[in-house]
């Protein structure tokens, strides 16, 4: 089965609302899509209809090519966590994964595998109730594991998590994406899904904002700054303006230079006998990035209000 999601058109509304309005974006193999967009944005509505959990009132949500609804074996098609805590807090971790693979055709091998790969052996016959929420998290991904699913899909898997368990997940995600899955994650935090999302669909108010690779999207928000120090800044911008650079002082004894590259800007100061140190790239975190993408329907937004 093709690794992919597919989702044109979808729309779904409760009451006056629309919770997704018109959303159109592919998920593909090999890749950790990231699927940002603050709290009420649709996030959840929009994988619960690609689950078949929510009927869309238009639009079509695929799995490899088909509605979820079709899938002879779902489990093996896709897995997904969308609530953690959606286990009997009475059954042991086992017996909620014996009784997932009992119900879908799968053999006990893969219980004790997928609880190996989440780290899950020595409180496999613990009840879930007494589970952290770090340990409820890899419960609900071993489920999502069970099938050996080439699509993946986690609804906010860091929220809540410690330093260790958002790493963790975040090695996860990577070798996932490795074996050549299609992985969704979403988070209503950007920075969560720095190190992890090759991709991004950014989306506010239920409508697509951004369907973008992360490289992109970082080098056009990093554009071709070059921060330095200098104690001599006012001879540094009349040097740096006149070689046609856009220049700004910063903080203390730091420029911010726009426009020519930093060999270009070494070879200048140097030239003009400007002593300068601490000569960086600057590399825009994917936080930045998004504030940068998210400003213009914001203000559009305040505009239209
Ligand atoms: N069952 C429902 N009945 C009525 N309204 C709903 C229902 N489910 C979601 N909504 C509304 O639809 C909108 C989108 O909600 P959704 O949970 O999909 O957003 P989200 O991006 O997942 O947010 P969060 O990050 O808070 O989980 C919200 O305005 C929410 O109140």
């Amino acid at each position: 089965m093709e690794a992919s999601i597919e989702v044109r058109g979808l729309r779904k509304r409760y009451g006056p609302a629309l919770a997704v309005d018109d959303l159109t974006f592919t998920v593909r193999p090999g890749q950790v899509t990231g699927f940002v967009g603050p709290n009420g944005a649709g996030k959840s509505t929009t994988m619960r209809m690609i689950l078949g959990l929510d009927r869309p009132d238009a639009g079509t949500a695929l799995v490899g090519g088909r509605p979820y609804r079709t899938l002879r074996t779902p489990l093996c098609a896709v897995g997904a966590m969308l609530d953690a805590s959606a286990v009997h807090p009475g059954r042991k971790a086992r017996d909620h994964l014996l009784w997932l693979a009992h119900s879908n055709g799968l053999p006990v091998r893969r219980v004790d595998e997928v609880l190996a790969a989440v780290g899950l052996e020595s409180a496999a016959r613990r009840r879930a109730g007494g589970f952290s929420l770090g340990m409820r998290q890899r419960l609900g991904i071993a489920a999502a594991l069970l099938g050996d699913p080439p699509v993946l899909m986690f609804d906010e898997p860091v929220n809540g998590l410690d330093p260790e368990g958002i790493a963790w997940i975040r090695g996860l995600l990577r070798s996932l994406a490795g074996e050549g899955r299609a992985v969704l994650v979403s988070s209503h935090l950007m920075g969560e899904l720095e190190g992890s999302a090759d991709h991004l669909v950014v989306i506010g108010r239920g409508r697509l904002i951004a369907d973008t690779g992360v490289r992109e999207l970082l080098a056009a928000a990093s554009g071709d700054r070059v921060e330095l120090r200098t104690g001599r800044r006012g001879e540094a911008m009349t040097v740096l303006s006149r070689a046609g650079a856009t220049v700004s002082a910063g903080a203390r004894d730091t420029l911010t230079v726009a426009g020519l590259s930093a060999e270009r800007i070494i070879a200048a100061l140097t030239g003009a006998g400007v002593e300068f140190s601490g000569i960086t790239e600057h590399r825009a975190t994917l936080e930045e990035a998004y504030m940068e993408l998210t400003r213009d329907a914001v203000e559009h937004r305040a505009e239209a209000s």
